[in-house]
Formats: structure tokens, C-alpha cells, sequence
């Protein structure tokens, strides 16, 4: 399968070994393994900055099995009369905002969530995926094949943004004057 991450594409995957903390699935960088091209060694002896460690997802399922099991799921309730596109982005939206509101009133919230309890992280869980899957309905009913598509965007967010020229900014790309 192709990888899309970047990870499996330059090899960083095997660099790595996973470990379990709550359920959820952490990347530890051994020594000298390299991240997005970058060197990395996870016991620097000089006291330089070392890259964070990343959380990655599960091979499975994939977006097209996600698409089929919701594509099921109506199918077996009749349900399809229901979702066209636009209704299907007003669902998104709102689940949308079902995240945002976990969110709201916490000030900044550190990567990881290590303030939140495992019931709010399923919750999290809970409408992130539904947001997802009417994000892949939506696609599929407007006829993209989102996977795709991800890596076409991917390969122009690149090209509009050169880590050469923009690395460590956030500015937008309009506001480069080259
Ligand atoms: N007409 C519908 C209703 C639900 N779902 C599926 C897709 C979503 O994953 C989830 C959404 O269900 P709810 O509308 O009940 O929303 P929540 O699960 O977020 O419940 P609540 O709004 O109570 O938090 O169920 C669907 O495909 N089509």
C-alpha cells in the first residue's frame, strides 16, 4: 500500500518502536532515526532540542473501509434518501462544534489533553470520528476520491509553502513577496 505519512515512505517506521499508554499508541524515536528528513536522536548528548515524540494511528481501517461501513450503515436503515451533500455538510458542521465545544472555555489545551480525563478523551473520540465519517461521506457523494485528493493537496500545500523558505514561520503564502 502506498504510504501517505511520510513515515513507512522514508523508512522511519522501523526506526521506531510503539508503545501502549492508555490505549492509545505512542511513537518512541530510537536513537538517530530520522523524522520528516530530519536527524533525530532521542538521547542527545549536547543538550540540542530533540523533536517531540509522535502519536500515530492504526493501519486499519482505511478511509475507503470507513466509507464502506458507513455506506452500510444506511443502506441497512434506509437512511440514504437523507444524506445528500448538503445535509451532509450541515451534519459535519455540527459535529464540528460538538468538538469545539469540548474545547471551549479551557483556555490553551497541551498537546497530549494531559488535563483531561479519559472520559473527555472518548468523548473527543467520540465526535472527532463523527466528523470524519460524514467528512467521507460527503466525499463520496460528491464523487472524490479523498485519498487521493489528500496527496494531490498534499503535493501542492509543498509546493506553496517550501520548508526552505518558510520553516519556522507561520505566515500565510499570500504574504511572502519573494
Ligand atoms: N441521520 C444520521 C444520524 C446519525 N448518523 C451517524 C453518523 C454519526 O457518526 C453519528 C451521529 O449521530 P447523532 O446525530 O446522534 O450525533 P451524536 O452521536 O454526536 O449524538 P449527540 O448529538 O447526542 O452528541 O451517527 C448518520 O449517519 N446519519
Amino acid at each position: 500500500m502506498m504510504a501517505t505519512n511520510g513515515e513507512e515512505a522514508c523508512g522511519v517506521k522501523d526506526d521506531m518502536s510503539a508503545v501502549s499508554s492508555n490505549g492509545r499508541s505512542e511513537v518512541l524515536a530510537k536513537s538517530h532515526s530520522a523524522v520528516n528528513g530530519a536527524a533525530t536522536d532521542a538521547s542527545s548528548q549536547n543538550g540540542a532540542a530533540v523533536r517531540p515524540q509522535r502519536f500515530t494511528f492504526s493501519s486499519e481501517p482505511t478511509v475507503e473501509d470507513i466509507r464502506r461501513m458507513q455506506a452500510e450503515f444506511t443502506d441497512e436503515r434506509d437512511w440514504n434518501q437523507f444524506h445528500q451533500p448538503r445535509n451532509l455538510l450541515l451534519a459535519m458542521v455540527g459535529e464540528v462544534g460538538e468538538v469545539a465545544e469540548l474545547f471551549q472555555w479551557r483556555g490553551e489545551v497541551a498537546d497530549g489533553l494531559p488535563d483531561w480525563t479519559e472520559s473527555e478523551r472518548e468523548q473527543l473520540a467520540h465526535e472527532l470520528s463523527d466528523v470524519l465519517i460524514y467528512l467521507v461521506e460527503l466525499a463520496e457523494k460528491c464523487r472524490v476520491d479523498l485519498p487521493q485528493a489528500v496527496l494531490r493537496k498534499m503535493a501542492l500545500n509543498r509546493l506553496k509553502y517550501p520548508a526552505s523558505k518558510v520553516h519556522g514561520s507561520a505566515k500565510k503564502y499570500t504574504e511572502y513577496k519573494d
